[in-house]
């Protein structure tokens, strides 16, 4: 099997992690969980991304969730992530962990998950500046999926399918930090550094379609 192959994630490995989960996460949590699962497969067809991998990462993105904010602290400890993450955001951003937490674990357990999978959980809530389609389609599931509702919704959700992948993450982004500010939460510190990224490149996608025309 390569690090990327699809093939572990069959339906019986699937089906079997949804009702893991049920014992993992609240009644209310799986239902979000299986509104990212669908909608992640619903953009996977529409951007041409792998359909199942999209599936399997909405269904296992918030596998760790379940954790209060002591226990996920702890968790990301003992899974050795600290190093990693650095003793600031352990304390101050447990709210973030369970996506570092999850791709861990997850990928400890279940060698059949594909690396790409486990790379689109452990960025589902911070993102990068390096989001692959994969990435970014999570990323956007997790904010639309049917249960989910906020200000501008709406608008998100009839970008879909009109305007291309990237630019639906970026939409996405800029009302999650939006969000963020608004209610005055404390901001992973990557943040302004991905915010930068993905407008310089947005720029440079805006001149190169008017160059074209
Ligand atoms: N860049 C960020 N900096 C700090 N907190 C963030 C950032 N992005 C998201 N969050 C917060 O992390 C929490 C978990 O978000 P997320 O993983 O997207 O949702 P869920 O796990 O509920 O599907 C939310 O409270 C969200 O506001």
């Amino acid at each position: 099997m390569t690090t990327d192959d699809a093939s572990g994630l069959t339906d019986e490995f699937l089906a079997a992690r949804e009702e893991e989960l049920a014992g993992r996460v609240s009644p209310r949590r799986l239902e979000h969980i299986r509104g990212v699962a669908a909608t992640a497969a619903r953009l996977a067809r529409a951007y041409g991304v792998d359909e199942r991998k999209a599936y399997a990462a909405g269904l296992l993105h918030d596998w760790d969730k379940g954790y209060d904010d002591e226990g996920i602290r702890q968790r990301a400890r003992d899974l050795g992530l600290e190093e990693r993450l650095g003793p600031w955001l352990v304390e101050h951003m447990p709210q973030v962990l369970h996506a570092y937490t999850a791709a861990e674990a997850l990928g400890r357990a279940f060698p059949e998950i594909p690396a790409d999978v486990l790379r689109a959980i452990d960025r589902h809530t911070v993102a990068a500046e390096d989001m692959g389609p994969l990435d970014m389609v999570l990323y956007v599931a997790d904010a639309l999926e049917p249960g989910r509702r906020f200000g501008r919704i709406d608008e998100l959700r009839a970008a879909e399918g009109e305007v291309g992948l990237e630019e639906l993450f970026f939409l996405t982004y800029e009302y999650w930090v939006y969000l963020l500010l608004e209610r005055r939460r404390l901001m992973h510190p990557d943040t302004i550094r991905i915010w930068n990224t993905y407008v310089a490149r947005r720029a440079s996608r805006k001149g190169s379609d008017r160059d074209r025309s």
